[in-house]
Order: structure tokens, then sequence, then C-alpha cells
């Protein structure tokens, strides 16, 4: 609480007392404000939704696991759909990371995407380095994420795309040409990266947090485009304060 009192002095109007103590109550009041969505952008968790997409016997299943315990266990039951859910805490943030593998099965009749792009933050598109018809699919999944948005679907900025070619220690049966991913990911505005489920798990990691982290920053810009709540109330107090201050 704020208390205004003071006496006027003998020989001076009441006006610029007043004047300078609405002053102060109100940089008081942009200091609160500005500490409490401090407080409350510390306190915020972000969700963040990652679909990890590709064609069958890719090692989406893997990449996912791998992440989340930090194993590679081999075989994984195929004929159902997953949602994995982790708490992080990133650069000091909790986060709270929900992953989408689906099963092999739908993947082929569910490439219109539909529900997966209003739905995720983010992509995990993954092809097998040994195995072209993979990277065939992956790009057919790319070209329909970066589709322009139809009036139904219509996203303020475009989801993040991270192409991923795995099983990079099978590289003696290789059919993908590094150079080949890197360009299909140039073209279409995603990261890309090779690596090994199998046999990498701190690549795995790395590829993951870095990818998240960039979601997060897309999340930043959003934010920054809308006026917050903190904004607002700054300008209803400098509306209030600032018009009085003129006619005082
Ligand atoms: N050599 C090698 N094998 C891998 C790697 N990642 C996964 N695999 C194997 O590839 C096969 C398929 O892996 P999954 O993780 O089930 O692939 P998926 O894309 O989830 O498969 P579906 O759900 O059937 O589409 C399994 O036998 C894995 O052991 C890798 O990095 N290297």
């Amino acid at each position: 609480m704020v208390e205004i009192y003071g006496e006027v002095a003998p020989g001076k109007t009441r006006t610029p007392f007043l004047k300078r103590e609405i002053q102060k109550f109100n940089s008081i009041c942009l200091a609160l404000v500005s500490k409490v969505s401090k407080l409350n952008r510390l306190l915020k968790m972000s969700d963040v939704k990652l679909a990890v997409l590709g064609g069958k016997g890719t090692g989406k299943s893997a990449l996912t696991v791998r992440f989340l315990t930090k194993r590679f266990i081999g075989e994984y039951a195929s004929n159902f759909e997953s949602i994995y859910n982790k708490q992080l805490c990133l650069e000091g943030k909790p986060l709270n990371l929900e992953i989408y593998d689906p099963c092999s099965q739908s993947q082929k009749a569910k490439c219109s995407l539909t529900s997966e792009l209003h739905w995720a933050d983010g992509f995990v598109i993954v092809y097998d380095i040994s195995d072209r018809p993979s990277f065939a699919f992956a790009k057919a999944i790319i070209y329909r994420i970066r589709e322009p948005p139809t009036s139904h679907c219509k996203r303020m900025v475009e989801p993040a795309v991270v192409l991923v070619g795995n099983k990079q220690d099978l590289c003696h049966k290789r059919e993908v040409g590094w150079e080949e991913g890197q360009k299909l990911a140039t073209d279409f505005r995603c990261q890309f990266c090779e690596l090994s489920a199998a046999d990498q798990s701190l690549e795995v990691e790395v590829m993951f947090l870095r990818f998240i982290k960039d979601i997060l920053m897309i999340f930043k810009h959003k934010e920054k485009r809308r006026p917050s709540g903190s904004k607002s109330m700054a300008k209803l107090i400098n509306n209030v304060f600032g018009k009085r201050r003129k006619s005082v």
C-alpha cells in the first residue's frame, strides 16, 4: 500500500507536491509490475509438444527412448502409438515435454498429418541413411509440413522441423548421402543431423535439447509480438497517472 501524506508549506500551493508524489507512486507501480511479471515468467512452465515422424523401422522409437532413458533397447513394439511425458529443466526453467511416437501402421495413412499439425510445436523427421525409400518418405512429410497453411489450419508461425538421418553406424550400407540430407533440410528451413540411436546417446540428447531450445525461442518471439499482460498494465498506469499529471 502506498500512502500519500503531506502538509502544504505556507506560501506554496498543493499542486507541485501532489505532482511529485503521483510521479513517485507511478514509478513504484511500474517497478512492482515489472517485478511481478518477471516472477510470473520464472514460475510459468512451458509446454513443448514434439511429434517424431518417419518411415517404418527408421528408429523413431529408438531415438525417443534413447533421449528419455539414455538406453538403447533394440526392439520396440510398433503396433501402438505412444505419447511420452517428461518434466525437464532447461536453463533453470521448468518445462513439460510431450513426445508423440506414432505406430507404424498408421504412418502411411496419416500422411495428411492434419491433427499432428494442429498439435505439435515441432517435428522430428527421421529417415534411415541405409534405406533410400525412407528418405523419400521423410521428404513427403516435410513437403506436407511446409505446405502453405489452409484456411482451416492457420498457424501464426511455421512449425520447427529437424531432419534426422538415423543409423549412422550403418554407413557402410549408406544409400543417402549426408549432402542430400543437408540440402533437403536447408531447402525447407529445417535443422539437420545424422546420428545413431544405437551408438550415440550424447548426440541424441544434444539434438533433442537444441531443438527444444529453438522451439522455446520461437515461443519467445511469438510472445513479444502480442502485448503482454505486464505491458498492458504499465500502459494502463501510464494512462491514468500520465493524464492526471497533465491536468494537475
Ligand atoms: N543399426 C542401427 N539400428 C537401429 C538404430 N536405431 C534403431 N535401430 C533398429 O531399427 C529397428 C527399428 O527401430 P524402431 O525404433 O522400432 O523404429 P520405428 O521407426 O519406431 O519403427 P516403427 O514403429 O515400426 O515404424 C530396430 O530393430 C532397432 O533396433 C540405429 O541407430 N542403428
